[in-house]
């Protein structure tokens, strides 16, 4: 079990607030002046990443006692009770296993005793075997045809993680095309089925409660949709697989027994892409690569088990969230891939670290006095450079960022990716080292500017810098090093909630508006005026009555 230590009350917090009020008003182009190593002895490498967090407003007094804060509450024992498959989804009382799905070792890994590598390995065959028949044109529709299109309908954890990977990982991509469709919006699936044949379509129904009001609408649209050409519901089975731990409700759908993907209530949503929830990027990727994604995982987390926390990644990035959210006063988190295939790597870490770190509640029921997940954002550069970076480099926040990007590129025409990455190097050194007054008026008078001229506009082209930034450097963005990434941010965020002292894989803030929807939707179908909720909601429901 995890331990309960407010953070707050730990010696190591009391040294830390002494110690931010020595480093508040620090500038680390100061902190590079005066210290010649200060960038390889911030530096870590993990296989093909390379990690740099030397632009961070730390020295080594703060590196040690944010790593002090880290045993103080207990993240050690942490990773051990996660590894041990102990109940430390208390809330749900469930184990939190996902790194056994991405056990490459085949040593045994236990929940309540039992051995689940047989059952994960199991699914593993299953996924393997389906993916070689559709990608091999074995796998045959109702009408004798092979399968070019498979969609994925599914939402949340069922959806993201898929979705990221399979954008991410496009340069490897076999024939077989590949759609998500996860909004209820009718829109989505219109839009998809579009230009879709349904004699060569297969249907993933991807729902690990397979409850979920908007993935059941869809995929009991697509199976309208699917029918009307199809007409027998015997052709259901050539067509439809099911990704659930729920067995009973994809029996009620129609999807038999043998083409339903299983996965346990150990593997939460947002962490299941390791799961049979990945059949789609297994379709599209093929189940080799699929493995390396597992694989490349499996590697980051041997490292986060037995690294010291001085060199263990996810404790460095984890700690140094802690420090700008809990001390600076940061409320934000930026993800800032400098890959154009990493476009949904910032939306999918929405889901992962807000669902699991957005907590007031700790674990002993009580609210928190401390401030606790960050709001996480991103876009791929250069495009957030011409878009937002200004308030990153001149606004009121501060925004810490983690720029991220491979080496080499998959792409490599003209002189694109030297363009990319000269940008990424020169925002991450601008936001550290900002742009003096004297520099900028030395740059006017070279102008010609009059005093009168640069008395009025210098300060606008100040940069104070002092912007903290993580670099991220990889060699490539194979499955193998996405899956070694994904990882890192996972337990990034595990660690954060253990320090925090809340529960990071329940969800149970998602449940109200699910409640309530479900208690307006019979309200819309009807002409009745309502008057059963507050005055707003009564307005807003009426009106949209009335406008329909
Ligand atoms: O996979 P299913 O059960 O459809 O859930 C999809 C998503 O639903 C949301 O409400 C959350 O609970 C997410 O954690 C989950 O990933």
């Amino acid at each position: 079990m995890l331990k309960q230590v407010n953070p707050t009350s730990t010696a190591a917090w009391k040294a830390l607030e002494a110690h931010f009020n020595s480093m508040k008003d620090v500038h680390m182009k100061d902190l590079f002046d005066t210290d010649a190593s200060r960038a390889e002895k911030f530096s870590q490498t993990f296989e093909d990443i390379f990690v740099d967090y030397s632009k961070n407003i730390i020295n080594d007094e703060t590196m040690k006692l944010l790593l002090d804060l880290a045993k103080e509450t207990g993240v050690a024992e942490g990773i051990q009770s996660m590894f041990n498959g102990e109940h430390i989804n208390e809330t749900e009382d469930r184990a939190v296993f996902h790194v056994a799905l991405r056990n490459q070792s085949n040593q045994p890994m236990k929940v309540d005793g039992e051995d689940v590598m047989v059952e994960v390995n199991h699914v593993l065959r299953q996924m393997k075997e389906f993916t070689t028949k559709v990608i091999s044109g074995e796998w045959k529709g109702y009408s004798g045809k092979s399968i070019t299109d498979v969609v994925n309908i599914g939402i949340g954890g069922s959806d993201l993680g898929p979705y990221m990977v399979t954008e991410a990982l496009k340069p490897y991509a076999t024939d077989v095309n590949i759609h998500y469709v996860s909004n209820v919006d009718g829109t989505h699936i219109s839009e998809t089925l579009k230009g879709l044949d349904p004699e060569t379509t297969m249907f993933i129904i991807a729902s690990k409660t397979f409850t979920t009001q908007e993935t059941m609408t869809n995929a009991n649209s697509a199976r309208e949709w699917f029918l009307k050409a199809a007409k027998s519901e015997n052709h259901i089975m050539m067509h439809f697989v099911a990704l659930s731990t729920n067995e009973e409700k994809v029996r009620e759908f129609g999807i038999a027994p043998e083409n339903m993907f299983r996965f346990w209530d150990w593997v939460g949503g947002r962490y299941s892409l390791w799961s049979a929830i990945g059949l789609s990027i297994a379709c599209n990727i093929g189940y080799d690569n699929f493995e390396e994604v597992l694989k490349g995982a499996h590697a980051m987390d041997n490292h986060f088990k037995t690294a010291e926390f001085e060199e263990n990644l996810p404790v460095i990035l984890a700690v140094l969230g802690v420090w700008y959210n809990n001390f600076f006063g940061a409320e934000s988190h930026a993800l800032l891939p400098y890959d154009q295939y990493m476009h949904r790597f910032a939306a999918y870490f929405q889901q992962g670290d807000m669902e699991s770190n957005g907590k007031y509640v700790d674990r002993s029921g009580k609210p928190v006095d401390y401030q606790t997940g960050p709001i996480i954002w991103g876009e791929p550069g250069t495009n957030g450079q011409h878009a937002f970076y200004q308030l990153i480099h001149q606004g009121t926040k501060l925004i810490p960022a983690d720029f991220i990007a491979p080496a080499v590129s998959q792409n490599p025409i003209g002189d694109h990716h030297p363009k990319l990455l000269s940008n990424f190097f020169a925002q991450t050194e601008a936001l550290m080292t900002g742009k003096s007054e004297e520099v900028v008026v030395a740059e006017f008078k070279a102008a010609g500017k009059s005093d009168a001229e640069i008395e009025k506009l210098k300060t606008f082209k100040v940069f104070e810098g002092n912007r903290p930034t993580n670099s991220i450097l990889m060699k490539k963005l194979t499955p193998f090093t996405l899956g070694a990434l994904i990882a890192m941010y996972e337990h990034k965020i595990f660690v954060q909630g253990v320090m925090w002292n809340i529960f990071s894989f329940d969800q149970w803030g998602v449940e109200l508006g699910k409640q309530l929807a479900n208690k307006i939707l019979p309200e819309l179908t009807n002409e009745d005026k309502v008057e059963s909720h507050d005055s707003s909601t009564n307005q807003l429901i009426n009106k949209y009555k009335e406008m329909r």
